[in-house]
């Protein structure tokens, strides 16, 4: 019998969801759970090429939502549906809800064709838990300026970021039952505590 889940992490970049991710996978560790940790765009050798492509060459927005999906796919096929078939648990950093947040959210591409897209790509696979951390942009912006090289996605401008934002939070009222909002403006060690407890009950 199938026991594994599917938890997802997203929010807007440098909301810290990286940091969050090695902890929950660990918390999933000590109740000797499987765990295969991932990350989109990625998660397979296809898809890290992919990403390079995507978090660094300009493209036009449809482009750019096509090998979003194209690499979901792969993703899919190689690593998240044979993972959950085994019964482990797939923690994944970003998946489609990223495409709406960033390419219709951000670019404001139609929202028809990217649930055209899911509808294609995925029609019967939804997270069972999608953690949303959120922060105010200028908190973000802080964090990525103090510790790295910005990405194609991270250069671009606040309006960007605050209708990508706007779009995370959209979902997660349109999605209640699958999101948790954390509030990532909180010391890491307050958010791990929340962690614990959503874990708790995703587990229980
Ligand atoms: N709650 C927090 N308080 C203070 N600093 C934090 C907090 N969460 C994360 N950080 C710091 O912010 C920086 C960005 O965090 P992280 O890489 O986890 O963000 P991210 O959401 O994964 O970003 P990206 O999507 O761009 O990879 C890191 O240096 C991390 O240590
Ligand atoms: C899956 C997905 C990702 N993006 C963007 C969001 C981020 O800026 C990068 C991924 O980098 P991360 O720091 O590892 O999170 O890609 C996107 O625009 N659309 C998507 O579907």
């Amino acid at each position: 019998m199938t026991t594994g889940k599917f938890i997802t992490f997203e929010g807007i970049d440098g909301a810290g969801k990286s940091t969050h991710l090695a902890f929950v996978a660990e918390l999933l560790c000590e109740r000797k759970k499987t765990v295969v940790v991932t990350r989109e765009p990625g998660g397979t050798s296809l898809g890290e090429e992919l990403r390079e492509i995507l978090l660094h060459e300009k493209m036009h927005l449809e482009t750019e939502a096509l090998l979003m999906f194209a690499a979901r796919r792969e993703h899919i096929a190689q690593v998240i549906a044979p993972a959950l078939e085994r019964g482990d648990w797939v923690i994944s950093d970003r998946f489609t809800d990223a495409t709406f947040a960033y390419q219709g959210g951000g670019r404001k591409l139609d929202r028809a064709k990217l649930n055209a897209l899911e509808q294609w790509v995925h029609p019967h696979l939804q997270p069972h838990l999608t953690l949303l951390f959120d922060v105010p942009l200028d908190v973000a912006r802080a964090r990525l300026d103090a510790t790295r090289t910005l990405d194609k996605f991270e250069q671009e401008k606040v309006e960007f970021f605050a209708a990508t934002r706007a779009e995370y939070l959209r979902r997660a009222a349109e999605f209640p039952q699958r999101f948790h909002v954390i509030d990532s403006t909180q010391t890491i060690a307050a958010i791990q505590e929340q962690l614990r407890v959503i874990v708790a009950e995703i587990d229980s």
